[in-house]
């Protein structure tokens, strides 16, 4: 049996389990192996050349990376073409765009790599088109859009996640609160800080097992954690955590009580680019999901830089984080900052290498 087969044999199995307490860990079981062939799936053959898990190669730059994802004819070329300068061919038939098309937009002060992709459909991550290069290319995105079309059904949305998840990407969610180690000898170790509701131990030997791994800590910080949550620690490598906004065009073509509805969804946002309608907003959406913070640099008896901020992201805004942004060999000769801003006690504080920075902070490097 060839993996796409065993895949989907795994998947037949799984639908017809009715899901109790008494096949629970049965459909745990399961769930391990299926991921386990998933990953085997996007690996390249032994021995051939070609490797089936690779993105489109476009050099990253600028700040930080957009992906356009979506069915095809949803409009992410339109979209691409409105709020960058790069062209990118429309037109009213499926896969007009057949390779990767990057344009820059220029928000804040910052750059932000769009990339215009081709459009993806169902099965996209077994091999379906373009699709699996196009997941791929989704996971190097520090953000993904996910382009729909309003006239449709609500299950698109839901066929394109599915597909992401196929290839390890988890859509606005935090990595699951389990430690995890491997070990070489000693056995596993489970423990949980209070009894896991959806996990146990003897689910946890045997999918590990699965996996030829004997020998293993782990640690359940997290009451909810599931099945799913676990096999994904186990094939943490392959996982990617990445935000995602929804992202429904084409609202011209329906009823205002429908855009409303749509528009209350959770991380979801409602244009029309023929239209011009919610451009903008989606781009003040783009920028707050993608959590940058703007630092004016300052050099000693100047003024502050506040044409070309130095852009850093919220999860990284020390001040060796700027340093880093400014030059690689540029904390070598750090002395201290000095901050005026909003992480500043007064103005200007002295500061050293662990300071973290705010929004529109003025930070002056001193240096050896
Ligand atoms: N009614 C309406 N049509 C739109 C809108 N935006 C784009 N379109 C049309 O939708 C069709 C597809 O647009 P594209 O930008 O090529 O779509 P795409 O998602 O890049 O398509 P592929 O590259 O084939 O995947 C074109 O005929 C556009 O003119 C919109 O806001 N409203
Ligand atoms: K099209
Ligand atoms: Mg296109």
């Amino acid at each position: 049996m060839g993996i796409l087969e065993k895949i989907q044999s795994i998947q037949e199995e799984l639908a017809r389990t009715q899901k109790n307490k008494a096949t629970e860990y049965h459909i745990g079981l399961l769930k391990g192996k299926l991921a386990r062939y998933r990953q085997q799936l996007l690996e390249p053959a032994p021995g051939s050349s070609s490797s089936p898990g690779q993105g489109f190669e476009v050099q990253k730059s600028g700040d930080a990376r957009v992906a356009l994802i979506g069915f095809p004819s949803v409009g992410k070329s339109s979209l691409l073409s409105k709020i960058t300068k790069t062209k990118s061919e429309i037109a009213n038939y499926a896969f007009t765009t057949l390779t990767s098309v990057p344009g820059v937009l220029e928000k804040n002060g910052a750059e932000i790599q769009i990339l215009d992709l081709p459009g993806i459909i169902q099965g996209a991550s077994e091999g379906k088109g373009r699709g699996r290069q196009v997941v791929s290319t989704a996971k190097t995105a520090d953000l993904v859009l996910m382009i729909l079309d309003a006239t449709k059904p609500d299950d698109q949305r839901q066929i394109l996640e599915r597909e992401l998840e196929a290839v390890g990407i988890r859509l606005n969610k935090e990595p699951p609160n389990i430690h995890f180690k491997v070990k070489t000898t000693g056995g596993v170790k489970y423990n949980a800080l209070t009894p896991a509701k959806y996990l146990e131990e003897k689910l946890v030997v045997n999918i590990l097992r699965d996996y030829k791994i004997h020998n293993a800590d782990v640690l359940v910080r997290d009451e909810n954690v599931t099945v799913e949550d676990f096999i994904d620690v186990i094939n943490a490598s392959h996982r990617s955590y990445i935000k995602c906004l929804y992202c429904y065009n084409k609202i011209d073509a329906v009823s205002l009580e429908e855009v409303d509805r749509i528009a209350r969804q959770p991380n979801s946002t409602v244009i029309s680019v023929s239209e011009d309608l919610g451009i903008e907003d989606l781009v003040d959406r783009i920028w707050d999901d993608l959590d940058m913070l703007r630092i004016y640099t300052k050099k000693k008896g100047f003024a502050p830089d506040f044409v070309g901020p130095t852009v850093v992201r919220k999860s990284k805004n020390s001040i060796e984080d700027v340093c880093d942004m400014i030059h690689r060999e540029f904390k070598n000769h750090f002395k201290y900052a000095l901050v005026w801003g909003v992480s500043a006690k007064h103005s200007p504080q002295k500061c050293g290498l662990s300071h973290r920075v705010c929004d529109e902070d003025v930070v002056s490097i001193v240096t050896k």
